[in-house]
């Protein structure tokens, strides 16, 4: 009987299943997008039963559209949008708020707080992260303030946190099992990333009682089974990995100083560091990037709000493009020494700035100024801040070769020739377009002994297309030159 590989990805947007033989090859995809609400300014929450419903549903036409019986899947393995935080009742299962999403800012006065009473240096040697509202653990905090109830619950050990990979395994396992991985909790606040334990100094900081931490896992480990309730068959959860790490393993960066970014709604560059966890002089952050087998890898990240969500804001919210793959075209006929810049400041600046109060801005606009200039000045924009991130890594002492690219984005050519021209690395497109779900996939497989080491995915992955830089050292450094000082304009102080 053929045996299949599940990867479920939960992602920002949208929800997906991907399915594969065991030797990795992608049999079909199914993806489902849901509603994102915007109850005020900088708030941006889910429903937590759309993540539940899209992903059940994704697996379920994933399987039935190619006739394959959930007693075929060997494992499932779970990917997911990272720091996007769930309180639920341990009793009912029932969550007391939606889920409050990582582009989120509503926590930035905690965070100044925090600031204040001096917790910033703490934070970073403990978590390997920052003071910003992007992080699970001041939402965690606001949820316990603010939800009638909620903090007398939490202290009385009623109430569970998790985020998404831990609430869906919830789910799955019909509230048996309560865990996440390592790379996940690494991006809660609450998690000490050198001792691999959930800190006692942030739970206390935060507000946030043990009993509502999940326990930590290796990224490939027995999570639970997926009741047969759900797919027809019991399933077991092989791997939970974050997004960013999967597409790590994804793109097989196992080596130190591999990188891949990711380009979906925001922009994610990740790069091994090996078994040293590297404290950035440059505001990036250390971050677990995977852990198998008790040893944990580690990875400096430097993280992007705004990337795909320009074209989004384009499309949905001036209503100047049809559709995101109408960009490219409109693109093309746009030279680099135009002069519009554009800084998408609209929820703060991210690495390496980390200003929550900056506001977006165009620059240099004239009479010329139309559509394609403005959908040229968006895409530039991402590739502006992606060497904004590889300058930090270069002066943390990382030497990046090439650009091992993914996510929605990279569909559009102009952009991935316009990334190699204005950081001067090579960018490379891989054979799969699902990198991030690969990723999961492989640890689950990996789990079950279909492949014997993590680098058996170097067999799997290869080169799709390389674009090299093609303008001279001197243009580069001076459009550089003009995108900082428009950065500099728009920072808040
Ligand atoms: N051809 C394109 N050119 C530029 N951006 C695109 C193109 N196609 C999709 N996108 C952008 O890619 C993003 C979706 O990527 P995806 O990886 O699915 O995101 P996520 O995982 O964050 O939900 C959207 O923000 C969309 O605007
Ligand atoms: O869902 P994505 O692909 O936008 O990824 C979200 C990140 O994990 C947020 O840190």
């Amino acid at each position: 009987m053929t045996q299949y590989l599940l990867a479920i990805d939960q992602g920002t947007t949208s929800s997906r299943a991907i399915l594969y033989t065991l030797d990795m090859t992608v049999v079909s995809t199914a993806q489902e997008e849901f509603r994102q609400h915007f109850p005020r300014n900088g708030w941006v929450e889910h429903d937590p039963e759309d993540i539940w419903d899209t992903v059940l549903r994704s697996c379920r036409t994933v399987l039935s559209k190619n006739n394959v019986d959930a007693d075929q899947v060997s494992t499932i393995g779970i990917t997911n949008q990272r720091e996007t935080t769930l309180v639920w009742d341990r009793h009912t299962g029932q969550p007391v708020y939606n889920a409050i999403v990582w582009q989120d800012r509503r926590t930035a006065d905690i965070c100044r707080q925090l600031h204040n009473d001096g917790l910033e240096d703490t934070c970073q040697q403990k978590t390997g992260l920052l003071l910003d509202p992007y992080f699970s653990g001041t939402k965690v905090k606001w949820i316990l303030d603010n939800v009638a109830g909620a903090r007398q619950k939490a202290e009385q050990g009623d109430l569970l946190f998790g985020t998404v990979d831990t609430f869906l395994l919830w789910r799955m396992t019909k509230g048996e099992v309560h865990a996440t991985d390592a790379t996940n909790a690494s991006r809660t606040l609450l998690f000490d990333i050198h001792n691999q334990r959930w800190s006692t100094t942030m739970m206390r900081e935060l507000g946030v009682p043990a009993s509502m931490l999940p326990e930590v896992k290796d990224s490939a480990a027995d999570f639970g089974i997926c009741a047969a309730e759900w797919l027809g068959a019991d399933i077991p959860v092989c791997s939970m990995i974050g997004d960013q790490q999967a597409a790590l393993v994804g793109q097989a960066c196992f080596e130190p100083g591999m990188l891949k970014s990711t380009y979906g709604t925001g922009c994610f560059a990740v790069v091994n560091t090996g078994t040293e966890a590297i404290t950035s002089q440059h505001r990036l952050l250390t971050t677990v990037g995977y852990r198998l087998k008790g040893e944990t890898t580690y990875a400096l990240e430097g993280s992007i709000f705004m990337a795909g969500a320009i074209i989004q804001w384009l499309r949905d919210g001036l209503g100047i493009i049809d559709k995101a793959d109408d960009t490219e075209e409109l693109a093309q006929s746009i030279r680099h020494d135009q002069s519009e810049i554009m800084v998408p400041a609209f929820t703060g600046l991210g690495a390496p700035y980390w200003d929550p109060d900056a506001r977006a801005a165009i620059f240099g606009m004239t009479r010329d100024t139309g559509v394609a200039q403005m959908v040229a000045a968006a895409i530039r924009s991402v590739a502006f801040q992606t060497e904004d991130l590889l300058q930090a890594m270069v002066q943390d002492g990382i030497e990046v070769k090439s650009l091992r690219v993914d996510g929605g984005m990279v569909r559009n050519r102009w952009f991935l020739q316009t990334l190699a021209d204005l950081t001067g690395v090579s960018t490379v497109t891989s054979n799969t377009a699902e990198t991030t779900a690969q990723g999961a996939a492989l640890l689950a497989a990996l789990h079950q002994g279909h492949f014997d080491s993590i680098q058996d995915l170097n067999k799997v992955w290869r080169v799709e297309e390389k674009y090299s830089p093609s303008i001279r050292q001197a243009d580069r450094e001076r459009l550089y030159q003009r995108w900082q000082s428009a950065v500099a304009k728009v920072q808040s102080s």
